[in-house]
């Protein structure tokens, strides 16, 4: 392809967006730290593979489209700019650029390379292999070709070439309304080979990694019904699908021709994904809304408000507004993750240290991969170029031990609830519900081996004058000492529990009534042996006992049943009845 078509591609990513001020910066630099002697030639095959922007010279069409011709002329004649060590980053929307090298083969034998241009948003790049002054090859290609119309069907612009013995001089020609980010890497078609399938396990393991993590997610939101669980099932895979539509990896698998910007709309419609579901999960885990509602009010419109807008964009295929609205987006998520971090931080809330490790740590990876690719401070190499993604793929595993410990503070929090929905605050028994709950299935299996089993039930007395003179807090000191002196009498297996206000319960499993007696005979001489030095000794702490159980494996001459236990319930209050009657500090069975 030869002229400059006016139909533009704009292939918009996250760098794209995060790149342009630096691309000026480095603009700049190159300006002043551009070298005009002659760049180095590339002796193969002891080159195998690497950048070859120190190789490169290059200059810039300045008002109108030039031939190949005159682009050869000047090259000869002008002064050209050298290429920094990796990648060659000279601004958005700037004008096509002419680059050159030359590859010297050193053998008698064709050597057999690969070039690739390795950002897949460039619209239209052309290049031309010239040996001995004449065109021996041209390659077309770039996003705005049919898939199937690209030199190779590779995610990137790539060719690969048997370079003959001797010098082949290089040009190419490159055209595109984004971020005019040129690392063009050039190596053996061996060593391109064993590098793509490196690549290709490395995201294979980072995708699989969220691919899981957000199906566990997706299992947890259906089974828990908590949102944050599917909004972070939605922010992973938005990642995923963000990472393989920037790093050209979705546009091998989308083929098909679905028109000059399909892929441009795609691109920036999976950016958003990722970025509004992004903030509906951070306000959602972070629960916004109940300490900063502004911001929440905030986030919620900008991530409601912009993919609208997006959408009438695409409705009236206003292409450029849609993307600056997605760039807008895209540039505030970042920020607006940290400041819902130090939202949550001054709101005390748990996670919030995390969540802003997290948030910095991916803002720093993405100016590290934008720096590289604007070749400004950071060196461009594959590392670099992936910090983005491992900045994210951090941050979303720190999220997902944020989410993690919540679960698990959940549980605890649950178990504690159980637990105080069966226990008694002030003396930590049993209350009625933990007792009943207990007992139940003991009961059933006594009664189904019909086994021996006493119930006591124990008022502590005059309980009322505790009160009245001491006032109501010795009241619960007096309570919990009796609790405590009930529970130390008991032996292992023992289920007691506090009945009532001052009244108390104890179930003896294999336990015949006249055993039961002396058990309550011990808890009784126990209780009246409670010192409390605050207590004036002329108020005598004693409690009386009401007791009803089994004779021979029966109860009331019968053998057990499942109404059993209400009888001996009853019984066992009526003794305690008989034993106030009588004179209180004493023990009674119902006969
Ligand atoms: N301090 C305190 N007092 C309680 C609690 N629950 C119930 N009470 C009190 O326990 C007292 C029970 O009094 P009564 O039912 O008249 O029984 P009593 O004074 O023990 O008399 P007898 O049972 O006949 O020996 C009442 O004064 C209640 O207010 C509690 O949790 N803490």
């Amino acid at each position: 392809m030869n002229g400059i078509s006016n139909n533009n591609k704009n292939g918009f990513t996250i760098e794209k967006y995060l790149a342009p001020l630096l691309l000026v910066f480095s603009t700049l630099l190159g300006v002043f730290f551009s070298s005009d002697s002659s760049a180095e030639t590339i002796a193969i095959p002891q080159f195998t593979q690497g950048h070859l922007g120190k190789y490169t010279e290059y200059f810039r069409e300045s008002d109108r489209e030039i031939t190949l011709t005159e682009a050869r002329e000047h090259f000869n004649t002008v002064p050209l700019s050298k290429g920094s060590s990796h990648s060659i980053s000279l601004g958005i929307d700037v004008a096509p650029v002419w680059m050159t090298f030359t590859v010297d083969n050193t053998t008698d034998m064709t050597e057999f390379y690969r070039l690739s241009l390795e950002t897949p948003w460039i619209d239209y790049i052309d290049t031309w292999l010239i040996k001995d002054g004449e065109v021996i090859n041209h390659f077309a290609g770039g996003d705005a070709y049919a898939f199937e119309k690209r030199p190779m069907q590779y995610r990137f612009y790539a060719f690969e070439h048997e370079y003959p013995p001797g010098q082949t001089q290089v040009i190419i020609r490159v055209e595109t309304k984004g971020p005019m980010a040129l690392p063009v890497y050039f190596s053996s078609v061996k060593a391109a080979i064993s590098r793509d399938i490196s690549s290709g396990y490395q995201f294979g393991a980072l995708y699989g990694i969220m691919i899981a993590l957000a199906l566990y997610n997706l299992v947890l939101f259906v089974f828990i019904r908590q949102a944050e669980y599917g909004l972070y099932c939605l922010y992973l895979l938005g990642f995923v699908l963000n990472s393989l539509s920037y790093t050209g990896q979705l546009h091998t698998i989308i083929t098909a021709d679905y028109g000059v910007y399909f892929q441009d709309w795609l691109d920036i419609f999976l950016m958003i994904t990722y970025s509004v579901t992004g903030l509906l999960f951070a306000r959602t885990l972070l629960k916004t809304k109940e300490y900063a509602p502004k911001l929440d009010r905030l986030v919620l419109r900008i991530a409601l408000y912009i993919p609208l807008g997006m959408l009438t964009g695409f409705v009236f295929d206003q292409l450029i507004f849609s993307a600056i609205l997605s760039f807008l987006l895209n540039s505030s998520f970042v920020f607006l993750f940290i400041i819902l971090g130090i939202k949550a931080l001054q709101a005390k809330k748990p996670f919030a240290v995390l969540f802003i490790l997290s948030s910095v740590t991916a803002a720093l990876c993405i100016a590290i991969s934008t720096l590289a690719v604007a070749g400004f401070l950071v060196p461009y190499n594959d590392y670099t170029f992936k910090a983005i993604e491992f900045g994210m793929a951090f941050e979303a595993i720190l999220l997902a031990s944020i989410l993690a410990r919540q679960f698990r503070v959940a549980q605890i929090d649950k178990r504690i609830a159980e637990k105080y929905a069966r226990t008694d605050p002030l003396t930590e028994l049993n209350n009625r519900r933990g007792f009943k709950e207990l007992t139940q299935p003991i009961f059933e299996h006594i009664v189904a081996n019909q086994r021996e089993v006493t119930i006591v039930i124990i008022d502590i007395d005059n309980f009322k004058n505790v009160n009245d003179i001491y006032g109501h807090s010795m009241g619960d000191i007096v309570l919990k000492s009796v609790a405590d002196a009930i529970t130390d009498s008991c032996r292992q297996g023992d289920i007691s529990a506090r009945w009532g206000g001052e009244e108390f319960i104890v179930f003896l499993a294999e336990t015949s009534e006249a055993q039961g007696l002396m058990q309550a005979e011990k808890i009784r001489r126990k209780i009246e042996a409670i010192k409390i030095d605050d207590i004036h000794t002329q108020l005598s702490l004693t409690a009386s006992f009401g007791i009803s159980g089994t004779v021979n494996g029966c109860f009331n001459q019968a053998t057990l049943d499942a109404q059993s236990m209400d009888n001996m319930l009853r019984n066992a209050d009526k003794a305690l009845y008989i034993a106030k009657q009588n004179g209180k500090n004493q023990v009674k069975i119902f006969c």
